[in-house]
């Protein structure tokens, strides 16, 4: 399938190395790898999932993504997620911004709502074209359900580890309810030329969720790994899931929990010549949850927000899940952009993460008092 296998991640391209979290083991309560998910997701707020179990619905979720890439651009255009914030269905090439000069993306994707997922064949958000509709049950539910359980067991680990009563952040994530949680296939095409560092063909971001479960064959994602202005390349490796924490995470836990800054750019040397195909099942806050930190319900969260600076402004931003999603979907169209403050307007936490040195030091401060 072209972009779903190429040539291999050269070996001479610099990488930044991932802590590999074994999923069975942190299913079967292992001290040592919970220890290690948290540092993940308190350090970098990446790390590898081996074990992950869903192999085979990712395979199948690939095949149906390049199907459907595959349509005609007008018979896909059918389906475009339009102007309003809206985060269900199509989102075609070159119509977001990149960076403040309003340079534009050049990454497609399909997005397919959990909720309709689980309700099929009825409708909670928006139809899809026939080529997913046609695999609704083999294939999409069956990953979104594979997707849930994985994210849903990760997010409980994490609960324990902030101090939050049990089920805590599982209330915030009830599948249940309506919520922008998605299953999303991307497309980037070929590389011709020499790459331009500085032309993202996914601008750099934090992810708008709470924990995003990605599966990459062909190199392109970056990560600014903190204190640094460096990116560097994540070399996928196989069988292994890229896990990562979003906004709401980051603001549920009062900054304990780093929503870390991403991108995607071409891939590195010969996988350049490739179209590149990737897939992730972003989990998200239920759409009427407030995001705020819960100081109430734990006092780490509490002890950490208490020494962050400005955490009025970032741990209670006034709004729910769904408004931040739509803002920050919205804002980054081409069609609202009107110069350097607009492109702000999208941003989430990264507005924060861009003072990498001053978030660093002061959320290591807050983990060590959190630990102690
Ligand atoms: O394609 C990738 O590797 C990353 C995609 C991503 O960061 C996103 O869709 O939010
Ligand atoms: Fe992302």
């Amino acid at each position: 399938m072209p972009g779903i296998v190429g040539p291999p991640f050269p070996e001479d391209v610099p990488t930044h190395p991932l802590l590999v979290v074994d999923y069975q083991l942190i299913k079967a309560g292992d001290h040592d790898e919970t220890e290690k998910l948290w540092r993940a997701a308190t350090q970098l707020g990446f790390w590898y999932l081996k074990n992950h179990g869903a192999d085979a619905e990712v395979d199948a979720m690939f095949e149906m993504g390049s199907d459907f890439m595959e349509l005609p651009i007008d018979d896909k255009m059918q389906f475009e997620q339009g102007d309003n914030g809206a985060s269900f269905g199509y989102k075609a090439r070159g119509v977001n911004a990149i960076d403040e000069k309003g340079n534009r993306d050049s990454t497609e994707f399909i997005n397919v709502s959990k909720d309709d997922a689980l309700a099929f064949p009825e409708v909670v958000h928006r139809t899809y074209p026939g080529i997913l509709t046609a695999r609704m049950d083999t294939v999409i539910r069956p990953f979104v359900d594979k997707s849930l359980e994985v994210n849903g067991t990760l997010i409980g680990v994490l609960n324990t580890k902030l101090g939050l009563p049990e089920g805590t952040l599982a209330q915030l994530h009830n599948p249940a309810e309506r919520s922008g949680c998605v299953a999303r296939v991307i497309r980037t095409p070929p590389k011709d030329g020499p790459i331009d560092d500085e032309k993202a063909m996914l601008a750099a971001h934090t992810d708008f969720g709470s924990l995003s479960f990605l599966h990459n064959r062909i190199g392109g994602l970056q990560v600014l790994p903190p204190g640094t202005d460096k990116w560097q390349y994540v070399r996928p490796l196989p069988g292994h899931a890229i896990c990562n924490i979003g906004d709401s995470m980051h603001i549920f836990s009062g900054g304990i929990l780093r929503s870390n800054m991403h991108r995607v750019i071409p891939p590195p040397g010969e996988q350049a010549k490739f179209e590149r195909y990737s897939l992730v099942y972003f989990t998200r806050a239920s759409d009427s949850v407030e995001l705020r930190a819960l100081v109430d319900d734990s006092p780490l969260i509490a002890a950490a927000v208490a020494d962050a600076p400005n955490a009025q402004a970032r741990f209670w931003p006034g709004v729910s899940a769904q408004e931040w999603l739509q803002r920050r979907v919205r804002n980054q169209r081409l069609s609202h952009f009107k110069g350097p403050e607009s492109f702000k307007s999208w941003m989430g936490t990264e507005d924060v993460s861009s003072m990498v040195k001053t978030r660093t030091s002061v959320e290591s401060a807050a983990v060590r008092q959190v630990a102690a």
